[in-house]
């Protein structure tokens, strides 16, 4: 039995991939009960339907209201904040909302469990935030100094704060696989942006053991990522043209606005203070209270020697691996087991 049997879980936007997937597993684990928090009461209802299960309440609200943030924490446990603006040209025009949901909402989320004697706070963060590019990213990345000056500035406090750090998610909705697929079905050619582009390859279920992880082992302010594979999406249309059993019509159309050749998990910065847990990296709190000599005076020497942990430079899969990767995911055998 795990600690969650029995427990008290809040999922901000729990009605998201991450947080069904999520709510799955709790539900195995045996949690006693789910609080989802989310905007969207359509979506709540039918999760409702399918779920049939009266351990998950539902609360309709929004991060940036604390209001709303306070009523699905009244005897929380565990909180897991998934709730963002995630799309990266939405944040791109708007910035501002941005800021609202991703960095105010993140702060709600964190003094509620706080004020509601949480166990463990872990936010969801991407790699996106690592040298960000775009609005998202760097909404992203101001979330995680949010969580980590909360445990600089709460050092006594019972709620541990920590944050997980992840890549793309392979089948997500509006991602490439299942444009890729869709484009086959239709007898188009794939369009590649650049070859030579490389993304980490993560799935669903990685990201509820990087979670659960980090509901265990955080220390405050932590900081974890899941080892992963990378490919370019090159090597990753041909694999889905493969397993479509279609021979490969690439169409290269270039760049997308806002997007990087490779993403970044740790930084170098990060890389140095990183320990090594088998699957993960955990990066430490930077616990300098408000020590400015550091940013100022003091440099480091190892920064200037030390590497990114990148989807350049992490294992890289050829065609039969990727095939391989992606044939396990369970939409892709529902797909082929179905036919076409
Ligand atoms: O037609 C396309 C579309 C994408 N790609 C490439 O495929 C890779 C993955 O693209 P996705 O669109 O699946 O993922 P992104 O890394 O671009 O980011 C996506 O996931 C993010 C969350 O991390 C945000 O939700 C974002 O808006 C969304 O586009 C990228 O290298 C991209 O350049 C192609 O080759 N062809």
């Amino acid at each position: 039995m795990t600690q969650l049997a029995g427990a008290t879980v809040t999922i901000t936007g729990g009605t998201g991939s991450f947080g069904r997937t999520m709510v799955h597993d709790l539900l195995k684990e045996g949690a006693g009960r789910i609080h989802i928090l989310s905007r969207d009461e359509a979506k709540q209802d039918e999760m409702r339907q399918t779920l049939g299960d009266s351990r998950v309440k539902f609360f309709i609200g929004d991060v940036r209201d604390r209001h709303s943030v306070d009523s699905a924490m009244q005897g929380v446990d565990f909180v897991f904040h998934a709730a963002a603006l995630k799309q990266v040209p939405s944040c791109e025009f708007f910035p501002d909302q941005a800021v609202k949901t991703n960095v105010v909402g993140s702060q709600n989320v964190i003094e509620s469990a706080h004020a509601h004697g949480g166990r463990s706070v872990v936010c969801l963060s991407t790699d996106k935030a690592v040298y960000p590019v775009n609005a998202m990213g760097m909404s992203k990345a101001l979330m995680e100094k949010t969580a980590q000056a909360f445990a600089r500035n709460h050092p006594g406090s019972k709620t541990v704060v920590s944050v997980t750090r992840y890549g793309n998610v392979m089948y997500s909705r509006g991602s490439v696989i299942p444009l890729f697929i869709s484009q086959i079905l239709q007898g188009r050619p794939l369009t590649i942006t650049e070859p030579r582009m490389t993304r980490f390859l993560m799935s669903l279920d990685d990201s509820v053991d990087l979670v659960k992880h980090a509901f265990f082992h955080a220390e405050p302010g932590d900081l974890f990522v899941k080892k992963a594979p990378a490919s370019t999406v090159e090597t990753l249309a041909i694999a889905v043209a493969e397993l479509m059993g279609v021979e490969p019509d690439l169409r290269k159309i270039g760049m997308r606005h806002g997007e990087k050749m490779w993403e970044t998990l740790l930084s170098r910065e990060e890389m140095i203070k990183a320990t090594d847990q088998g699957d993960y990296f955990r990066v430490p709190l930077d616990a300098r209270s408000l020590d400015y000599s550091k940013f100022v005076e003091d440099g480091e020497d190892e920064t200037v020697t030390a590497g990114d942990y990148d989807s350049n430079n992490t294992e890289r899969l050829d065609v039969e691996q990727t095939k391989a990767l992606v044939a396990s995911l369970p939409e892709m055998q529902a797909l082929l087991g179905g036919g076409r």
